[in-house]
């Protein structure tokens, strides 16, 4: 098993996260993967959190943690499971790719049968982790019926990015 990788849909996150004011902001990760936008919210003096379903992913985050000498709560979890409390910000990078989800190399590129399923249930979830005027971001996929979620959960759309097989959006739920 190994670490999902940083890719296009980590560095569109990145670039807005860099943006962001996040000191001193209760902040979440879910899906820290290979830890790059957990570390950046340490960096940026948020009192962050982190999990995964990957254990892996865990252990690599934590590492890059502890050699950057910053501080973050990283744990295992499937989504909101183990998440006790209320965040001003979250981020999810779901899975987006259509088949069975899970955490082996392949599985972990992989949302369900219509790629949406891990997003879904982040998006039903995420209201009761959201403190008042809290906020968070997802990454949806051109490859998906993305729409339905858009429509359904009023996501507002942040960036786009066109890649070469697909358009990749940060949508923001309020
Ligand atoms: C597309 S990768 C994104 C990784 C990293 N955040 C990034 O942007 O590069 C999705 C990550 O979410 C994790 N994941 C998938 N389903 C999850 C779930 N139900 N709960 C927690 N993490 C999950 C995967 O193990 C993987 O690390």
């Amino acid at each position: 098993m190994s670490v999902y990788p940083v890719r296009e849909d980590t560095l569109l996150v990145k670039r807005n996260l860099e943006e962001q004011d996040l000191e001193d902001k209760d902040f979440l990760e879910i899906g820290v993967g290979n830890g790059e936008n957990t570390v950046l919210a340490a960096e940026k003096r948020a009192k962050a959190t982190g999990v995964d379903i990957n254990p892996e992913a865990i252990k690599h985050t934590q590492e890059r943690i502890k050699e950057n000498d910053l501080e973050a709560e990283l744990f295992l979890s499937n989504l909101f499971e183990q998440v006790e409390g209320k965040f001003d910000f979250i981020i999810f990078n779901p899975p987006y790719l259509k088949g069975e989800e899970g955490i082996g190399d392949e599985e972990m590129w992989r949302g369900g049968e219509t790629g949406l399923e891990a997003a879904e249930r982040f998006l039903k979830k995420v209201p009761a982790y959201l403190t008042d005027g809290g906020k968070a971001w997802i990454i949806l996929s051109s490859q998906t019926e993305y729409e339905k979620l858009v429509e359904k959960f009023n996501l507002e759309q942040v960036e786009s990015e066109k890649i070469w097989f697909e358009t990749l959006f940060l949508m923001k739920f309020e």
